[in-house]
């Protein structure tokens, strides 16, 4: 942290930027860091970076040979480690300049060695810190950060102590070897007493443990009581479940289960085993056990070097993902500064991919040999499937046989559907489906719901899948187009009740006719649909504002609505009861209830003047029938 020497210089000449640390310190808590609990991750991670620079330096030692100690007793919070340590120039070059790590050290070029970190172009990738950043957030919790170090490098070399502080000054000394025999580095924080929430010995353990728990190398605690589990209780007891080796598959994969669980807080579907050499990223996918809002993403553990970096990370995984949680661990994906999310780079696209590649690979291994897992699977899931399946040539074709859609020939997949009907027709929405689908299904023809999401887009790519189905749109008024008109001498017949009729629905710009179509057992067809119902009400809503501002606008947007039709079938046994009823006030009540029984039928939201005209015509017909009768 070098406070530039704010001496006036002579007139013109170059001055150096002055920081204020405090301000930095709040910018990095209140913009870049969550919490103040973030202090301790990233004491960790220098910690980590430390003993990975050591044994870079030391090959041949074994794997735990050099490790972590945590100590927190309420009054002081510490961290010790066995790595690289620092000598006196790098304390002045490296802790004391902010913005300068000792990991990609500014002005050096990347293929130089920088002392005690090796050769940035070969282990830049081995470090998680990178910004020179980190050690600031200490400020968050204590108002001094004091280091003793010991350099690996130099093992010669005096121990050095550094105090820094939050307003920006800093104190150097040289100690004695003896003030710190061995090799390594420890932070001393004295917490203020505002960050007690963040510095007690079971937060303390609770944050390690949080953030550590997969971290390979040695980590202990120790609160000084023993409460903990005495002097030395292991942070991270176990390595991560998918490095550990299990008697049989079966233990496997309920380990894995089992950990997710303990991750995530389900009990995951299936967990799906993630590796990816290239960029030693190893994990597990755990598939949720319950639908999700389609396109909402999630929250995934990304570990990197074994230390916990985001459990919000959402790009490791694309967005059509959303039926699995991940956690995973990578030698190489980059943080950003705030560690708390990856940087959108290259590799992370291409870790991305192949995450990708496995979770489909998943599922082309359940379609081909699990069929059980995969119906479960669908039961939850299939509408995330289904927005995969309609970008993605590979799932379709793969999962399309077990796509449920809701037909004419009632739920059943899209497969099975186009083997039995050639031409397969599709609506564009629920309440068209609803209208058409009785009598299309009684002439024999094959009828998709569309109005569900994706499924209109899929049933259309359904030729590249089945080359022998033709697929197309169907409306209602195209069905129509196609019902048999009746013959002259029954229309004449009719004229007069479909006159009255045509006037007792007006008010619903509802037109009425007379076909015959199967099944006899339906009375009426109301054709009709949501932008036609929309355009009628923009026009009546213009012409009762004429001339107004409103008025003109509305009358502006104003299109040709195409009119509802009301369908009655010739066939229908009440219909030609009603055709014939010489009783004016009974022909428009029965007009108005096979308008009313259509519109129920279509199971759309009534209007207030439908649901008045209902409340009116069947106790009208009730009224008349009683009277008949007595
Ligand atoms: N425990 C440690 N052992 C050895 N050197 C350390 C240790 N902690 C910090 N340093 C040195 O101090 C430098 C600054 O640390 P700091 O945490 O501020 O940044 P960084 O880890 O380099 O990057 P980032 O901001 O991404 O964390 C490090 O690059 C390293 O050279």
């Amino acid at each position: 942290m070098t406070l530039p020497d704010p001496a006036a210089g002579p007139a013109g000449a170059a001055r150096t930027f002055q920081v204020d640390l405090r301000g930095l310190v709040g910018l990095l808590s209140h913009h870049l860091y969550s919490s103040p609990r973030v202090y301790l991750r990233e004491l960790l991670q220098n910690a980590v970076d430390a003993l990975t620079a050591r044994h870079g330096l030391e090959p041949a030692a074994p794997a735990g040979a050099f490790g972590i100690r945590l100590y927190a007793d309420g009054s002081v919070v510490r961290v010790e480690d066995d790595g690289v340590g620092l000598t006196e120039a790098d304390v002045h070059t490296f802790l004391a300049t902010i913005g300068r790590s000792g990991k990609r050290a500014a002005g050096i070029p990347a293929d130089e060695p920088v002392p005690g970190w090796g050769r940035i172009a070969e282990q830049r990738g081995d470090f998680i810190g990178q910004f020179g950043i980190g050690l600031l957030s200490c400020f968050l919790v204590a108002d001094e950060i004091h280091v003793l170090s010991r350099s690996a490098r130099t093992p010669d070399a005096p121990a050095v102590e550094w105090r820094g502080r939050g307003d920006g000054s800093y104190t150097v000394r040289t100690l004695p070897a003896s003030a710190r025999p061995r090799p390594g580095t420890t932070v001393t924080l004295t917490p203020r007493a505002d960050a007690g929430e963040w510095t007690r010995p079971a937060q303390v353990h609770a944050l390690a443990r949080h953030s550590g728990s997969l971290l390979r190398h040695p980590v202990t605690f120790d609160d000084g009581t023993g409460a903990t589990g005495g002097p030395g209780a292991a942070v991270n007891p176990e390595p991560a479940p998918w490095t550990r080796t299990y008697p049989t598959p079966g233990a496997r994969s309920r380990a894995l289960a089992a950990y997710g669980e303990e991750v995530f807080g389900f009990v995951p579907l299936d967990t799906i085993e993630l590796g990816l050499p290239a960029v030693g990223l190893k994990g597990i996918a755990c598939v949720l056990p319950e639908a999700v809002p389609a396109g909402r993403r999630h929250g995934h553990r990304v570990h990197v070097k074994g230390m916990l970096l985001s459990e919000q990370a959402e790009e490791i995984l694309p967005e059509w993902a959303f039926f699995v949680r991940c956690v995973v661990d990578a030698e190489s994906l980059r943080p950003t500064a705030s560690r708390e999310s990856l940087y959108e780079d290259d590799a992370l696209a291409a870790v991305r991919d192949a995450l990708a590649e496995r979770l489909r690979a998943w599922i082309a291994r359940a379609a081909a040999s699990d069929p059980d897992l995969l119906g479960r699977f669908l039961q939850v899931h299939h509408l995330a499937v289904k927005s995969l399946a309609v970008h993605d040539d590979e799932i379709l074709r793969m999962l399309l046989p077990w796509l449920p859609s809701e037909t004419t020939d009632g739920h059943t997949t899209l497969d099975e559907f186009a083997r039995t009907h050639r031409t397969v027709l599709v609506t564009s929405s629920v309440e068209e489906f609803r209208q058409v689908a009785a009598i299309a299904s009684a002439a024999g023809l094959g009828v998709v719901n569309g109005g569900h999401t994706y499924d209109r887009e899929l049933v259309h790519r359904l030729p590249e899948i089945r080359p022998e189905a033709t697929v197309a749109d169907l409306d209602p008024a195209t069905l129509t187009a196609h019902l048999d008109p009746v013959d002259r001498e029954t229309e004449l017949a009719a004229a007069a009740y479909l006159a009255l009729a045509r006037d007792a629905l007006a008010v619903f710009d509802c037109d009425v006719a007379l076909r015959t179509f199967q099944p006899a057992s339906a009375p009426a067809l109301l054709v009709d649909s949501r932008e036609a119902r929309h355009e009628r009400t923009r026009s009546r809503l213009a012409r009762e504002q004429e001339g107004g501002l409103w008025g003109d606008i509305l009358g502006a947007l104003r299109q040709e609505a195409p009119r509802a039709q009301l369908i009655l079938n010739q066939l229908n046994p009440l219909v030609r009861t009603a055709v014939a009823i010489d009783e004016p006030e009974l022909a428009r009540t029965s007009a108005e209830a096979l308008y009313g029984q259509a519109a129920l039928l279509s199971r759309r939201p009534l209007r207030p003047a439908e649901s008045s005209l209902i409340n009116r015509s069947f106790p009208g017909l009730l009224a008349h029938a009683l009277r008949k009768d007595s």
